[in-house]
């Protein structure tokens, strides 16, 4: 699993490192230099005679950025700093003077000419402008500078420094310009913007240099890695049948969208369900693609509902409306034309799978007057905790990186989907697979509240990699997606 720590508890887990002279930022710079190295290594064939530019901001964060140049100067490196500030890091500055790295100050306007030519010469650039004590975005010289490398012909190689700077470390937003990285080396553990949208498109890879903190309490944000959603994947045991392997109910679909009925059908019998139960108009076409599915009602652990049911189908709202009513003591998930029926306050074991654009209307509707699919795209944690908030449910906000929130504020940040996922159909695959999985845990769902977000953000993961598996580096149909996910978990629960 990868973990995430916001900035007050990494600097409440240094204070005691600091206090006993353990020397951070000595550790922060050699891990970074030596990072710098094998990306020049890999990108030129040799660290020596490479061109590297330091952009340099006010606080530590360009301290560690300093002292990172004066190493790579000792391994043959032409560093030039650009300080962003009037004043900055002073044991760093000598450091990097003493190793004879040049310095300019893009804060003298006279000097820019030289400031552009040495970003136009350099292999790389290191973004030191700010790190976790960054606030409001990058300014200034500092946001000319940030223009000066993303114009930069031929791009030299960027590596953030900590965090990209300007990104909202806690939230993952991207407060105004932020110079997209294609490394980030960061410090002692990850920061929640590392994982979370939109900033986390702006690192890179991110590679982690180990500073012995042990920050307390629970991560802000994590990410499921495939160990993880193993553990969570019900598997069967000997004595297993279908009914005690969990059955669940589909309520989606209409006449006008039966495919919905067959993508949400299809996502729940790959995932390895017990038994689908069928209710709606597409019981024909559900049937003629999936023998296996019994039509009508029944017993059933859990539910998914709302996708392909159009508003006017006052039949399958009625159905949407009585398996909510039940919804205390049954996990169900609540897609695209179910949003809008779900009661004021639900269980966590019940989970919204909206877009943005759902999102966005989900909280118009609860008074959040005005927030669009823009406000929710450059925010997407702070929306989804909103809803949250006002409904109890856990919402997994779907995107390129799908974040999950749930009971008491966790937080999941999945980014396992190729962009060629973002096609009609894959949000109805999706539904079925957490389906499945609330339906094989249901108790467990209802009875750990914590569950129903990990067993949301597992969903996301396999859907993301079934999406990888149907067809590496090329586009993929909803159908086909949901054909590669035996396969996934297969290799999961075996390995
Ligand atoms: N702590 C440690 O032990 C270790 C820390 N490490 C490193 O330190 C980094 C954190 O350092 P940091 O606390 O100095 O914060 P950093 O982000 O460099 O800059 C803060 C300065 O910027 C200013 N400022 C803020 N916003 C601004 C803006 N928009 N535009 C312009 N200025 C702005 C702000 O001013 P203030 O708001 O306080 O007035 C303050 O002067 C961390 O990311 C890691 O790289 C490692 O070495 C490991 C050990
Ligand atoms: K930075």
């Amino acid at each position: 699993m990868l973990t995430s720590w916001t900035a007050d508890a990494v600097r409440a887990a240094e204070e005691p490192l600091l206090a006993a002279g353990v020397p951070l930022m000595g550790r922060a710079a050699f891990g970074l230099a030596g990072h710098v190295a094998r990306a020049l290594r890999e990108a030129r064939g040799r660290v020596r005679g490479a061109r590297a530019v330091l952009l340099v901001g006010p606080g530590n964060n360009g301290g560690d950025t300093l002292h990172a140049g004066a190493l790579l100067t000792r391994r043959g490196v032409a560093v030039t700093a650009v300080l962003a500030s009037p004043r900055v890091h002073a044991d760093g500055l000598a450091a990097l003077t003493a190793a004879h790295g040049r310095v300019l100050r893009a804060t003298d306007g006279t000097g820019r000419a030289d400031v552009t030519a040495a970003v136009r010469a350099a292999h790389v650039v290191l973004d030191g402008l700010l790190g976790i004590g960054g606030r409001g975005g990058v300014r200034g010289p500092a946001a000319w500078l940030v223009e000066e490398v993303a114009a930069a012909q031929p791009r030299p190689l960027v590596v953030a420094v900590d965090v990209p700077s300007g990104v909202g470390v806690d939230d993952g937003t991207r407060q105004g310009a932020v110079l997209d990285a294609d490394l980030t080396v960061t410090f002692g553990v990850r920061k929640p913007a590392l994982l979370l949208p939109p900033a986390a498109h702006a690192a890179g890879r991110v590679v982690l240099v180990d500073l012995g903190l042990d920050p307390a309490g629970a991560p802000a944000a994590v990410r499921l890695e495939a160990e993880d959603v193993a553990t969570l994947w019900p598997v069967p045991g000997r004595a297993a049948h279908k009914y005690a392997r969990g059955v669940l109910g589909v309520v989606a679909g209409s006449a006008r969208y039966p495919g919905a009925a067959v993508l949400s059908v299809a996502g729940a019998v790959r995932a390895g369900v017990g038994m689908v139960r069928y209710l709606g108009a597409a019981g024909p076409q559900v049937l003629a693609a999936h023998p296996e599915v019994v039509v009508g009602d029944g017993r059933v652990q859990a539910w998914v509902v709302g996708s392909g049911v159009a508003p006017d189908d006052d039949a399958q709202r009625e159905r949407v409306r009585d398996v909510l009513a039940r919804a205390a003591h049954e996990p169900v998930v609540v897609d695209a034309g179910a949003l809008d029926l779900l009661p004021e306050r639900v269980p966590a074991h019940v989970v919204l799978t909206p877009h943005a654009g759902e999102l966005a209307a989900l909280l118009a509707a609860r008074g959040a007057a005005g927030v669009t699919r823009e406000d929710v795209e450059a925010a997407p944690l702070a929306h989804a905790r909103r809803a949250h908030e006002l409904t109890g449910a856990t919402v997994l906000l779907k995107g390129a990186t799908t974040v999950v929130v749930g009971h008491g504020g966790a937080v999941h940040a999945q980014a396992d989907a190729p962009a060629w996922l973002a096609t009609a159909g894959a949000g109805d695959v999706l539904g079925g697979v957490l389906g499945a999985l609330l339906a094989g845990r249901a108790r467990d769902a209802v009875t750990d509240p914590m569950l129903p977000a990990a067993l949301a953000a597992a969903a996301a993961a396999v859907h993301g990699w079934a999406a990888h598996a149907a067809n590496p580096g090329g586009p993929v149909a909803a159908a086909d997606v949901a054909g590669a996910v035996p396969g996934v978990v297969a290799r999961l629960v075996s390995a």
